[in-house]
């Protein structure tokens, strides 16, 4: 019998992403609301009551207000947002990060799905600081580029009626949403400097993460990240000279990948992570639908 899935938010940039996904599954049967009832109250809590696992797409305010209700019933759920990131009483839906972290989503109730720049700057961090590479009381600074969708319907309308032209880099007072949730799951006792920005281009995010090595440093950085994510499907270390002379931050869209690189100059010391991911991608709604078929014991990368 196929699970039913409710998408709260299922126009929004996120939601439609992942609804046009479970659409071509025939294991997935969808509740959907009709546009005038997209919004009301009691017309979602009966869809979170009969749907098996819910996904919510929705500002962090919406979740907020819905999130008592659903712990309340008991209900299952996904939250793409970044109301619960951390949360204790939330599993962190990154299936990668840690030992342990896909077997805790698969019996969770309640999964906080990672933010993009998150889902990239932990991935190249925390098996760093685990191996002793990175000291997290003096965690290094990190830089990156999304595409204009990652700021949802408001940014992409910015983009598209050209009130906005041209790049620009943000975040630069230090109190970028992500942050809370790096620093926790990335292992680090203090939120490192984060400088994002947008490209005048839809979607596609690289991220670099910047570090002080030496040549054994630099090749030891390689074999913890080879190690932490050996036999991952949708998380690899590739070689360098995947991301030289350009890191092309388009070049995952459309996939559920996440690729890691690791660069740098032996004579200087000076080394560069490299993250690479589809923002609507990994970066949100091919992450939600993954850790949605880890929740139903569905093989994992099904629908991605
Ligand atoms: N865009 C991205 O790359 C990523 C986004 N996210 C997160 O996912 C969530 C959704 O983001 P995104 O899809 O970009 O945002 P959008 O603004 O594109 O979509 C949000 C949707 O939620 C709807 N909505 C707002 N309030 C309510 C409510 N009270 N009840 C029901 N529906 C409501 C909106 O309706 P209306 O259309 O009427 O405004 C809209 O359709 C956010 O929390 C965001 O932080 C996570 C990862 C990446
Ligand atoms: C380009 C852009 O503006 N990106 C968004 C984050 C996108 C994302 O992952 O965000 P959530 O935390 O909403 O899941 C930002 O930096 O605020």
């Amino acid at each position: 019998m196929a699970n039913k899935v409710f998408i709260d938010g299922e126009v929004g940039t996120t939601g439609l992403q992942i609804r046009e996904r479970l659409l071509r599954r025939d294991d997935i049967r969808l509740i959907s609301l009709p546009e005038a009832q997209r919004k009301d109250r009691a017309a979602r809590l009966e869809a979170f009551a009969q749907a098996d696992v819910s996904i919510l797409c929705l500002p962090d305010a919406a979740v907020h207000e819905v999130a008592p209700d659903l712990k309340a019933m008991g209900a299952r759920v996904i939250d793409a947002s970044t109301a619960h990131r951390v949360d204790p009483d939330w599993v962190f839906g990154f299936p990668e990060m840690a030992a342990g972290q896909r077997d805790a989503i698969r019996t969770a109730k309640r999964v906080s799905n990672p933010g993009c720049w998150s889902t990239c700057a932990i991935a190249l961090i925390r098996p760093l600081v685990a191996a002793g590479l990175i000291d997290p009381a003096h965690p290094p600074a990190i830089s990156g580029v999304s595409g204009y969708t990652g700021g949802g319907k408001s940014m992409i309308e910015e983009f598209d009626s050209g009130k906005v032209e041209g790049s620009f880099l943000y975040g630069a007072a230090q109190s970028h949403k992500h942050l809370p949730e790096i620093r926790l799951h990335g292992l680090l006792k203090r939120a490192p400097v984060f400088v994002p920005s947008v490209g005048q281009y839809a979607q596609g995010m690289a991220v670099a993460v910047a570090m002080d090595l030496n040549r054994d440093g630099i090749a030891a950085a390689e074999d913890a990240l080879r190690s932490a994510y050996a036999g991952e499907a949708f998380v690899a270390v590739v070689p360098a000279s995947v991301d030289q002379p350009r890191v092309m931050p388009q070049r995952l869209n459309g996939t559920n990948r996440l690729e890691l690189s690791v660069h740098g100059n032996p004579e200087t010391g000076a080394a560069t992570l490299v993250a690479v991911l589809d923002n609507l991608g990994k970066g949100a709604s091919g992450a939600a639908v993954q850790n949605l078929n880890i929740m139903l014991g569905i093989e994992e990368g099904r629908g991605l």
